[in-house]
């Protein structure tokens, strides 16, 4: 367990693409145990902030600290990086499991070549993270023979094969049929109950707001609001936070 103090610290970040000032001065903290919701329009800079907190984006300007890992500089080396995505763990819209593998195998392979577990070690860290997304059944299955919200939660069994402290969740019910969504939100729902520290991208606004512990709304690459999930949603305090709840039916 890494001892600084605060899991994620962010001190006025900002990150364009080209001349596209995405994150225009973004600061706040994520607590260790702590789940945030951070919503807020399409192209707002959601995601862009997510990828940041593990380096598949690099900050141009402020302060990033992820895990006791400085990501402010514009470089960083190879152990530092190799350190930051085994604990930092990442699930994507879209899933991103190897098609050409096996389940068992997309769950060994990283515990195998980054953490240098025998093939006896990883399968067996990978059947109890099977196990407990409630997919132990579909070991020997490939991703093409699963429905999204089992391949969901393999990614997600993935992501927990290698421990992280932090788990970073880009619009994970996002790409998923309605009826498919609940069984991905109650095993990110047990992750949260079981203490772990979560950063979620999300539109699901009922996940916000019952897990939740924080809510931070974005617009234009601010921070225009955050607080408690109850706070934000319920009283929003601005005209642009209003807008966004009203368009999805939320206040
Ligand atoms: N690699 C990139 N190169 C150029 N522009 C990018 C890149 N990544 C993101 N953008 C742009 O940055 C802006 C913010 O994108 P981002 O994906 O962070 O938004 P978002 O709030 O997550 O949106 P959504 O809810 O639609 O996923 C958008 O205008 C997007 O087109």
């Amino acid at each position: 367990m890494n001892n600084f103090p605060s899991a994620i610290t962010f001190e006025n970040i900002e990150k364009s693409f080209g001349s596209l000032k995405v994150l225009q001065g973004i600061t706040g903290e994520i607590n260790r145990g702590e789940v945030v919701a951070v919503i807020g329009s399409s192209g707002c800079g959601k995601s862009t902030l997510l990828r940041c907190f593990n380096r598949l984006e690099t900050i141009n300007h402020g302060r990033l600290i992820v895990n006791g890992i400085d990501l402010s500089q514009s470089e960083i080396n190879y152990t530092q990086l190799r350190e930051l995505r085994t604990q930092v763990g990442m699930v994507f819209q879209q899933f991103n499991l190897f098609p050409h593998l096996s389940v068992l195998e997309n769950l060994t392979l990283a515990p195998r070549k980054v953490l240098g577990k025998t093939p006896k070690e990883s399968a067996q860290l990978a059947g109890l993270y099977l196990e407990k997304v409630g997919l132990f059944d579909k070991a020997s299955a490939y991703p093409e023979q699963l429905s999204g919200g089992q391949k969901q939660r393999v990614a997600i069994a993935r992501s927990l094969c290698m421990n992280p402290q932090i788990m970073l969740f880009d619009e994970p019910t996002s790409a998923l049929d309605p009826e498919l969504v609940g069984e991905v939100l109650q095993v990110m729902q047990q992750l949260a109950a079981e203490g772990m520290t979560m950063v979620v991208v999300t539109h699901e606004m009922q996940f916000a707001r019952e897990v939740a512990h924080r809510v931070i709304f974005l617009d234009r690459g601010v921070v225009v609001e955050q607080g408690s999930a109850h706070e934000v949603l319920t009283y929003p305090q601005s005209d642009r936070l209003r807008i966004f709840l009203s368009r999805l039916n939320v206040v």
